[in-house]
């Protein structure tokens, strides 16, 4: 589902970083771990179409992604790869139903209140769907986040350190969920983390 190879990337005046081949399938979970600094978030925003390298590919569910432009490489990335950021991002004005049929408007795609209602009630937060996303715990924003990154059956899902800020209990609960909505929709899931709690649950690791 996703390769990369040769990826180089320099932020402006900073320091060069060279990043592994990764290959992930359908199904599978691989592990990004490393020390603070390393790359891993950088590393990240790369797979998320979010930076762009200096050089090397990527290539996600059969496509080069070096070749689409700017414009493309947006609908690219609504479509087919679901993020779950270390802060979630929410509009503020928008209710958490909203902030879902948010992602499929962003993916150009139909408004699917159903889905939405559907993953509320896979990851146990539909009496949340009508109210404000500043109103809900951090762990109810975590869910909200999840069900957000799977709005658009995305091919690829990346998490950046979804269990951090987690008791063992919702540590536990988060993972069970990534994995099992990714193996559900048949996705690859990407953790970038420090979390050695994941760490032992996740055998196919890379180091950076
Ligand atoms: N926008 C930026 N401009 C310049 N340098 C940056 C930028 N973002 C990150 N860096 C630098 O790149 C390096 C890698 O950062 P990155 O956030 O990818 O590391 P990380 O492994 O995810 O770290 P952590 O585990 O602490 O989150 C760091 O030295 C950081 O200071």
């Amino acid at each position: 589902m996703l390769q990369t190879d040769s990826l180089k990337f320099s932020y402006p005046k900073g320091h060069t970083f060279s990043f592994p081949n990764i290959s992930c399938k359908a199904e599978e979970t691989l592990l990004i771990l490393g020390n603070s600094g390393t790359g891993k978030t950088t590393f990240l925003n790369l797979i998320a179409l979010l930076l762009r390298p200096s050089s090397g590919e990527l290539r996600i569910n059969n496509t080069e992604t070096a070749n689409l432009s700017e414009k493309q490489i947006t609908e690219f990335r609504a479509q087919n790869i679901g993020i779950v950021f270390q802060k979630p991002y929410f509009v503020n004005a928008l209710n958490v139903s909203e902030n879902l049929l948010l992602a499929n408007y962003l993916g150009n795609k139909a408004l699917n209140k159903s889905k939405a209602a559907e993953l509320a009630k896979d990851l146990g937060f539909e009496y949340l769907l009508s109210k404000k996303v500043q109103e809900l715990s951090g762990g109810e924003q975590q869910r909200v986040c999840i069900a957000r990154a799977l709005m658009n059956t995305p091919k690829v899902i990346l998490a950046d350190e979804p269990t951090s800020a987690l008791d063992d209990e919702n540590c536990e609960k988060v993972a069970d969920l990534l994995e099992k909505q990714s193996k559900l929709i048949g996705a690859a899931l990407i953790i970038v983390t420090h979390d050695h709690r994941l760490k032992s649950r996740f055998t196919n690791q890379i180091t950076l």
